[in-house]
């Protein structure tokens, strides 16, 4: 009998992924020959971690050593989130080739002489506890050859959801919102476009001790403020033109009582802050990509069932989707990308999309903490 073909190296990775609305870590097993996910599980973050992360999102006392605190919690985290996915999936750890980890974006100031973005991992520490080679710091090349370190999903979007022949845009409701354009002729362009949950996250937990308002159905309950809404879109940021990144060092909850008057009703601004989502969201689109006839959600936001339907209306030339219809559940993208990010790394391929993050030109992402 013949002896069998040398096994090529696999072709399996773990993303990892906290994001901005700082509900937990999504980890998934994905397949990058097959541009598939094997497995998805998710786990909250602590409520003291998820605390401190979000106390460390602005400037307080003795950050250095906090911070270096919940690096370590985020590592332990993302381990133990590993040890579950290949429980779940039943897959030796031998056979995953590296961890993609993204860690906890805390501060991110790119552009200019001072750039930089902070992303709270100790991937020394995941890869002694996973036992794996691990990815991260995913976001500093790009900033340091002048990008702004994010959006970096649209790539993945375009391998993944690019369709022939038609404008396609990729709308990933996470804390914050991010577009990716996938334009017909092959180019391919994104943004953040400005908050998508963290200010209505923010609210409700304040005014009614919920961590969201699930299917927008309390924002459902109350009445647009105008008044508010244009104190809120009056933010210079929303008129700056791509390249543009944001996150909670803007969008936080002082900017918003900063516009609040004395008064409103709570459900009313719930309202406002979800037609603000919507609003920004659709906008952007119309002046970026005013032939879109498709748009694909996904993040937590896209099973808030108000704002799918505030996106809809403002979008009637646009076939409103999520990306759960195109074969991949909305709490999955984020993940999978940043699996696909570590295959990237691995294949010595560029990660970065100049045309999307302003770089100075494609570079490999990531630092390698090696198994
Ligand atoms: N059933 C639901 N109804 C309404 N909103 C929901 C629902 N489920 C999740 N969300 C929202 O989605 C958020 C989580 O989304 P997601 O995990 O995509 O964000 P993230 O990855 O942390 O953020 P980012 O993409 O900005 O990094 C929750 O905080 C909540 O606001
Ligand atoms: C600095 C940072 O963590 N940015 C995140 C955040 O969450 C959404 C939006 O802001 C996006 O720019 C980015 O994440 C996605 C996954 C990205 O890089 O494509």
């Amino acid at each position: 009998m013949a002896s069998p073909p040398l096994s090529k190296p696999s072709a399996l990775y773990i993303g990892l992924m906290s994001g901005t609305s700082l509900d937990g870590i999504d980890g998934v097993l994905f397949d990058a020959d097959a541009m598939a996910v094997i497995g998805h599980v998710h786990a909250p973050f602590a409520p003291a971690l998820r605390d401190e992360l979000l106390a460390l999102n602005a400037p307080g006392d003795n950050e250095l050593h906090r911070a270096a605190l919940a690096a370590n919690a985020v590592a332990r985290g993302y381990a133990d989130l590993v040890s579950q996915l290949l429980e779940a999936t039943r897959t030796p750890r031998a056979q995953v080739r590296a961890l993609g980890a993204h860690g906890q974006t805390v501060r991110h100031r790119p552009g200019g002489i001072e750039a930089y973005t902070t992303q709270l991992l100790n991937g020394a520490l995941l890869a002694e506890q996973a036992g794996m080679a691990v990815i991260c710091d995913l976001r500093s090349r790009d900033v340091a050859a002048g990008g702004q370190g994010a959006p970096l999903v649209p790539a993945f979007h375009r391998a993944v959801f690019g369709a022939a022949g038609r404008d396609v845009a990729v709308l990933n409701l996470g804390g914050i919102a991010n577009l990716s354009l996938l334009f017909a002729d092959g180019r391919t362009g994104g943004f953040d476009c400005g908050p998508a949950n963290c200010l209505m996250d923010g609210w409700i937990a304040r005014r009614r001790g919920l961590a969201y308002d699930a299917d927008g159905a309390w924002a459902a309950t109350g009445r647009l403020l105008p008044e508010l809404l244009a104190a809120l879109l009056a933010e210079p940021w929303f008129a700056l033109p791509p390249p543009k990144s944001t996150g909670r060092d803007l969008f936080h909850q002082h900017w918003l009582d900063a516009r609040l008057t004395p008064g409103l009703a709570p459900e009313d601004v719930q309202a406002t802050l979800l037609e603000l989502s919507a609003r920004c969201a659709a906008a952007a689109l119309r002046a970026q990509m005013p032939g879109a006839t498709r748009l694909i959600a996904c993040g937590g936001g896209a099973l808030n069932g108000a704002l799918m339907r505030r996106l809809a209306a403002l979008l009637p030339g646009a076939a409103v989707q999520t990306s759960a219809e195109h074969g991949l559940p909305v709490d999955q993208v984020e993940a999978a990308a940043f699996a696909w990010l570590a295959h990237r790394f691995v294949e010595r391929l560029p990660g970065n999309l100049p045309t999307v993050t302003g770089a100075a030109g494609p570079r490999l992402l990531g630092a390698l903490y090696p198994a």
